[in-house]
């Protein structure tokens, strides 16, 4: 069994993961989150909504799942949102086509279908599944389609990522922000993609959820005002020129942006935030790193886009979040579409004096000439550019039809004007997290499986492996065990008391009084519970309770008064394991 192997099977059989429509036999693509995986994902997410929602300021918003056609035109997804597909002329199966070379060659996700075919053909790649011939490869749309309304209806789309919502509202989200750049946005949901073979388990789900952020900033000014919290930050960074050389660096955000690495000071302080955010949540560091898009893998409107990468046994590094700076493509695109302008207007500091060319036709002469016309004559004249209007005869179209004008009819003038602002398209930065990849890499980084001998084999259990989630405090999904010795009355009161308590400090808290002692705690340890709390004869005696901690499986001995917070400040507020009571 591989890691992948384990750490699913340990899923599975503790209500972490399960999969989706099982009676059924299932299907490829669909997880279903269990008691504890759903507790663990919304762990995740809580510590997303604190990062992003909370300290950046970013505020939540919930836009439908389904959208219209008109959204996804404007984003391109109707269009272009399509991955190669090549099917096996012998046994059907469906692949990737740029899965099926991507040992081949270099990027193989920027290959048109026609490149993709002649790499299958020279390299006389054949279908995995069957060895049978493939056949040429396709475009294949992952859109979700459904209808909206009954009968032929209009046409609906899953939406395939949360970002569109942001930009649909951005009107209003600019408003709600007094029109001060920065201000972003998030939203945290379910996103949809008809995978073409989602063969890599939780790593590729036809549904899965997805975190994000859109931070709308001025175009001009792509400094951070506090890009100082992560400029002296080490990262593993993974560059354009980086993987040239096939050396991952440490290096400095600070440095990085220095070096021109990476773009800005803004999309470095989201690599900052990144970094953060996956080690607070258990991420190991030296498995992380930040790999840049090369210039022909990246949509041709961004500036610099980075993936982090996360290390796993099975699938090596995985990207979990997308960080770009799409510029004003999306916010020009639903422009263009809804016909409706999606800028702000900024106010200078001082209004500026500008001296602009104007034209001024001399409509004494032009209302003769023209009659009804005239004034349309003269709106047309006044957008024309200075060069446009110094010709001989100038021509201008109205209402369809050519009409020249003689030059003398027209008079033009230098004015100064004071200007006291603009109209800007802010620039958009976007992290784009995806949870359920996360989620599984936070399960695998978690996962050991050691040897363990002694005190609490003598108890009764064999040495045996000792597998263990060695989950962070604050993501863990039962964060105190209440263990009483026996399933007696007399332990089962004062035990639920604690529960009691730890539950209204609001810890996440099971209640387990079944099985050995030795047997609770490595089902404790499998589920990763940090603290297990064991009540026996002893508590009846002097009200104190065995406090064990997951990770060195050592014990003490602490008073139950105050026990809730202690362990809402062990878990919480880094105090000491050992400074917990007596040492046994
Ligand atoms: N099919 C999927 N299943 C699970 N998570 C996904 C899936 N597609 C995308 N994600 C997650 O959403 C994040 C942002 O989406 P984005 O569109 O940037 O992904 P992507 O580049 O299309 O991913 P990939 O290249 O792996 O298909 C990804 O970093 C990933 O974590």
């Amino acid at each position: 069994m591989d890691k992948y192997e384990q750490v699913i099977e340990l899923a599975k059989r503790r209500g972490f993961l399960w999969n989706s429509f099982e009676l059924y036999g299932g299907t490829a693509g669909f997880y279903d989150y269990g008691p504890l995986g759903s507790t663990l994902k919304r762990r995740i997410e809580q510590i997303w909504r604190e990062t992003y929602v909370v300290q950046e300021g970013f505020m939540e918003i919930e836009a439908p799942t389904i959208g219209i056609e008109d959204v996804f035109v404007a984003s391109g997804h109707v269009g272009g949102f399509s991955d190669p597909l090549c099917e096996c002329k012998n046994c059907g199966e469906a692949f990737r086509a740029d899965h099926l070379v991507d040992k081949m060659v270099n990027c193989a996700d920027a290959l048109s279908v026609k490149e993709l075919d002649k790499v299958i053909i020279e390299n006389n790649v054949r279908c995995p599944e069957c060895e049978g011939e493939l056949g040429e490869a396709y475009e294949f749309n992952l859109m979700f389609k459904t209808t909206i309304g009954p009968g032929t209806g209009r046409q609906g789309y899953m939406r395939p990522e949360t970002a569109q919502g942001m930009f649909v509202d951005f009107l209003r989200l600019a408003r709600f922000y007094r029109e001060k750049l920065p201000f972003g946005a998030t939203q945290i949901g379910k996103s949809y993609r008809n995978e073409i073979s989602p063969r890599q388990g939780v790593i590729r789900l036809r549904e899965f959820t997805q975190a994000e952020a859109e931070i709308f900033i001025d175009p001009n000014d792509k400094k951070h005002a506090n890009f100082g919290r992560f400029a002296d930050t080490v990262v593993n960074l993974y560059s354009e020129e980086a993987q040239h050389k096939g050396v991952i660096e440490k290096m400095t955000l600070g440095e990085a942006v220095e070096k021109g690495t990476i773009a800005h000071e803004f999309l470095a302080y989201q690599i900052g935030l990144t970094n953060h955010f996956l080690q607070r949540i258990g991420i190991a560091a030296d498995k992380l790193r930040f790999r840049q898009h090369q210039k022909d893998e990246m949509a041709h409107y961004a500036i610099d886009c980075w993936d982090a990468e996360i290390q796993t046994d099975r699938f090596d590094w995985v990207e979990v979040v997308g960080i770009a700076d799409r510029t004003d493509y999306d916010l020009k695109a639903h422009a263009a579409v809804s016909k409706t302008e999606l800028s702000i207007y900024r106010e200078y500091s001082e209004p500026k004096m500008v001296t602009q060319f104007v034209v001024k036709p001399n409509m004494g002469k032009l209302g003769p000439l023209f009659k009804g016309k005239a004034k349309a004559v003269a709106d047309a004249l006044k957008a024309l550019s200075q060069a446009e209007l110094e010709q001989e005869n100038i021509t201008v179209t109205v209402d369809g039809e050519e009409v020249t004008v003689q030059r003398d009819i027209v008079e033009f003038a230098e004015e100064t004007v004071k200007i006291s602002g603009e109209n800007v398209i802010p620039h958009v930065i976007e992290p784009s997290y995806g949870i359920d990849r996360i989620f599984y890499s936070t399960m695998e980084h978690a996962f050991e499986e050691e040897m363990v001998s002694g005190k609490e084999e003598a108890e009764g259990e064999e040495a045996e492996a000792r597998i263990v989630l060695r989950f962070k405090k604050e993501v863990a999904p039962v964060q105190v065990a209440i263990l009483p010795l026996l399933s007696r009355e007399e332990l089962i009161n004062p035990a639920r008391q604690i529960e009691a308590q730890l539950k209204q400090k609001g810890l996440l808290v099971s209640y387990d009084d079944s099985g050995t002692i030795g047997r609770r705690y490595r089902r404790n340890d499998e589920i990763g519970t940090p603290y297990s709390i064991t009540i026996d004869y002893d508590t009846l005696e002097d009200n104190t309770v065995t406090i064990r901690d997951r990770d060195s499986m050592k014990q003490v001995r602490a008073p139950i008064d105050g026990i809730a917070d202690l362990v809402y400040e062990m878990i919480y507020m880094a105090r000491d394991f050992e400074s917990a009571g007596k040492a046994l």
